[in-house]
């Protein structure tokens, strides 16, 4: 079974659905109101994994699972997968011009100049997901909806217009995640997500981050969230190319938590689109760590000397 942030007909249903043809194990989809209930059903086991929304290329990260992933016992990362956004917006079949418009946060802000330009007495209201709106709006709670184009297959609403979006091309990831156990087999084009918190001294988040420039590690994304306790403390979510079982991102993840004993890591998983990344010119060489070979012949190095075979 496999738990995604719904109701049914949220982007996530699509990932989901997308995590499901890559494996028949998943063929049971349940809905969850929220990102914490979701996550929370696979932490009890209830689930075997659960498909969240994790970054938005035009929104930036998806704060409730930032969240969600470092509350609560640790969940792993096993899959990503990476969505188009376009929107449709659905109304209830004869209805006049909208007053409201609901949708996710995310949703709203990749269309507040369609919304300007075409809707501009409309009151733009925050609902849990896309396809919450589209609920409530069937409910008569509001008068207009943005959400997945897929929507309108679960709600009988009217099409008021599709293909809706601000930035063309915009694109949202998802993490399939379940409990700890055995990692993916490495692809040789994998990513590698952990959360540290920096202690608040000069160079702190400079030294984490010289752990990886060391072993040639591309840092692919940074993100900090406050973590709630004292003002100006903040963990950073990070995300890297390569496993795990790669012998530099492990000697990395090694320094990372002697740096930061709370280091969580976060998965190591194969990476929905490496050519894109590597288009754009990220890295250019496919697999994590560039310098696998030189890791290991060291590392054989330090265990000959260990053994008094070498010098
Ligand atoms: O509400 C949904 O349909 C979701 O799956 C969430 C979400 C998000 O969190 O960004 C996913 C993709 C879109 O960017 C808008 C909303």
């Amino acid at each position: 079974m496999l738990a995604y942030f719904g109701p049914q007909g949220t982007f996530t249903e699509q990932a989901a659905r997308a995590f499901s043809a890559a494996d028949p194990a998943h063929d049971d989809l349940v809905p969850f109101d929220t990102v914490p209930a979701a996550l929370a059903a696979a932490r009890r086991g209830e689930v075997d994994a659960a498909c969240v929304p994790v970054e938005n290329s035009v929104e930036g990260a998806v704060p409730a699972t930032m969240d969600a992933l470092t509350e609560g016992d640790p969940l792993v990362a096993v899959a990503e997968t990476v969505l188009d956004v376009r929107f449709s917006v659905l109304v209830r079949p004869g209805a006049g011009e909208p007053k409201t418009i609901a949708s996710h946060p995310h949703a709203l802000a990749q269309v507040r100049h369609w919304i300007a330009e075409n809707l501009p007495t409309a009151t733009a209201v925050a609902t849990t997901s896309t396809a919450a709106a589209a609920r409530a709006v069937l409910a008569g709670e509001f008068d207009a909806a943005v959400s997945a184009p897929v929507a309108v297959r679960h709600y009988p609403l009217e099409v008021l217009a599709t293909d809706v979006a601000d930035v063309r091309d915009a694109k949202t990831r998802f993490l399939l995640l379940r409990r700890p156990g055995p990692l993916p087999r490495p692809t040789g084009h994998d990513r590698t997500s952990v959360v540290v918190t920096a202690t608040d001294r000069i160079g702190a988040l400079s030294d984490l981050l010289a752990e990886l420039a060391l072993r040639r590690i591309n840092l692919t994304r940074i993100e900090s969230r406050p973590t709630k306790g004292r003002l100006g403390e903040y963990r950073f979510y990070i995300d890297l190319d390569g496993h795990a079982a790669e012998p530099g991102v492990g000697d990395a993840l090694a320094a990372l938590r002697r740096h930061c004993p709370d280091t969580r890591f976060l998965g190591s998983y194969p990476k929905a689109e490496p050519v894109l990344r590597a288009e754009a010119g990220a890295r250019a060489e496919p697999g994590g760590s560039p310098a696998a070979d030189e890791f290991v012949a060291a590392a054989e190095w330090v265990a000959s000397l260990r053994e008094g075979l070498g010098a």
